[in-house]
């Protein structure tokens, strides 16, 4: 099971130029949560600072109960093990076919004979749908494939936690839906924790069970899908139904006056309907985190937006709404008008009832509010590890400020920058082969 990533107070920059501060938020564990915001924003940077690539200034990252914004290296190392990375180009060896790019990570990593080899490659190329691709190179295949071929290499060891970096970027929308799917079915299969940054708001009306968005260098919200997906917060709204006109601008902020122009002369654009989440594939087992994060969201319910809380409500059958306590709907009888079950509610979600009634509660309360922590689990299985780095993603993205350097990746299976090996190998950080 997928492990929770707890952030706190986090804050970077570079130089005079602030990309967040004071970040807090928590991936639940197995849940896939999705993190939006405009260009520039500093979602990749915070990818960056959840894997310990970028120190944040201030803040925390804990992970399994290590703080990798503070610990040793042999600690970080540790925890890297834990995570899995799929960037946007999918970072794949030019010149190694994809069953050989797939592989690379267990022969760098493990001492598994060739046959174990084969046959997890083969398992993760099959759960991407790469099956009959093995002797394709990387030139060879379209865009989508490329980046399922990331996708399954990032998959061989056995991640807890997975990130992706703008998964839909370069994809038709039919390709992106059919990704989107592959993810929900992913996450069913290995009940890892999740957290992908994407602009597709296709993607994140209909994937994720937690959505957060960066903005003005803070996080306006991180909280059920629910939350944001019902929010009349303008920079969400505009957003969400992707229009020029609100406050995100080309240079990202605009003045006031300006957006109450162009709303006046196009009209405010209204709250998108809540579409349906994608559902797991038939065949695969259900997923174990919609379940968790039924209990945990119904503990929460009361500190929610009213119109958040319908939809959720709405999400649940007559059973689980008898198991949790609420009426059913077709009474009328939402549960602002209940007691929720004395069990289910943490004393900080009891929220004092104005508070709960208020439909104009400002977004920021709900990214500032701490989290509902999920009961710490026992340390996980460690998971062997892998992986490659988005050197030229690094590189090619421009600043206005000098670039600041990046920590060394001293990564289980990281890539140094250069790039293609020599003979077919590139340098690894990290364990040596033959190393467990
Ligand atoms: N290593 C670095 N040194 C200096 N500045 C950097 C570094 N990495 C990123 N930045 C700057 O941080 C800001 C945020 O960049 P980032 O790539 O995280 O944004 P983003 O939200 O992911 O954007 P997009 O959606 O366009 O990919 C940008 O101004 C970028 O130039």
């Amino acid at each position: 099971m997928g492990v929770e990533v707890v952030v706190e107070g986090l804050s970077k920059s570079f130089g005079p130029q602030t990309i967040w501060r004071d970040v807090s938020l928590n991936l639940p564990q197995g849940e896939i949560s999705v993190l939006l915001g405009p260009s520039g924003t500093g979602k990749s940077v915070f990818l960056k600072s959840l894997v310990g690539l970028l120190k944040p200034d201030e803040g925390k990252v804990v992970i399994n109960g290590t703080d990798i914004c503070t610990c040793s290296e042999k600690d970080l190392y540790e925890v890297r093990k834990l995570f899995g990375v799929l960037f946007q180009d999918g970072a794949l060896f030019g010149s190694m076919n994809l069953y050989d790019n797939i592989a690379f990570p267990l022969r760098e990593h493990t001492r598994k004979s060739e046959t174990e080899v084969r046959n997890v490659v083969l398992e993760k190329m099959e759960m991407v749908g790469l099956i009959g691709a093995e002797d394709k190179l990387p030139g060879e295949i379209s865009g989508g494939m490329k980046k399922r071929a990331g996708l399954a290499r990032a998959l061989v060891l056995d991640p807890e936690i997975l990130l992706f970096d703008e998964p839909d970027s370069g994809l038709d929308p039919v390709r992106t839906a059919v990704q989107n799917q592959l993810i929900v079915d992913l996450n069913a299969q290995i009940d890892a924790t999740f957290l992908i940054v994407t602009h597709d708001i296709n993607t994140a009306r209909t994937v994720p069970d937690n959505i957060g968005m960066l903005y003005r260098r803070n996080l306006v919200m991180f909280g059920p899908r629910e939350v944001l997906l019902t929010s009349d917060e303008p920079v969400v709204v505009q957003f969400l139904n992707g229009r020029p006109d609100g406050p995100i601008g080309m240079s990202e902020e605009k003045d006031t006056a300006l957006v109450e122009a162009e709303l006046a002369k196009h009209g405010r654009p209204q709250v998108p309907a809540m579409m349906p989440q994608l559902e797991v594939s038939p065949g695969l087992p259900d997923r174990s985190a919609v379940h968790r994060r039924k209990e945990r969201v119904l503990r929460q319910l009361r500190s929610l937006n009213p119109t958040a809380q319908e939809e959720i409500l709405k999400s649940l059958t007559p059973e689980e709404l008898a198991l949790y306590g609420f009426k059913s709907p077709a009474t009328g009888s939402w549960p602002q008008q209940q007691a929720a079950p004395q069990q289910q509610a943490a004393p900080q979600q009891q929220a004092a009832p104005q508070q709960f009634a208020n439909p104009q509660q400002p977004p920021q309360q709900f990214a500032q509010q701490p989290q509902q922590a999920a009961p710490q689990q026992p340390a996980p299985q460690q998971f062997a590890q892998q992986q490659a780095q988005p050197q030229q993603a690094q590189q090619q993205r421009p600043s206005p400020h000098p670039r600041q350097q990046e920590q060394e990746p001293v990564w289980p299976g990281g890539l140094q920058a250069d790039e293609e090996p020599a003979g077919g190998r590139r340098r690894w950080f990290g364990r040596k082969r033959g190393e467990q």
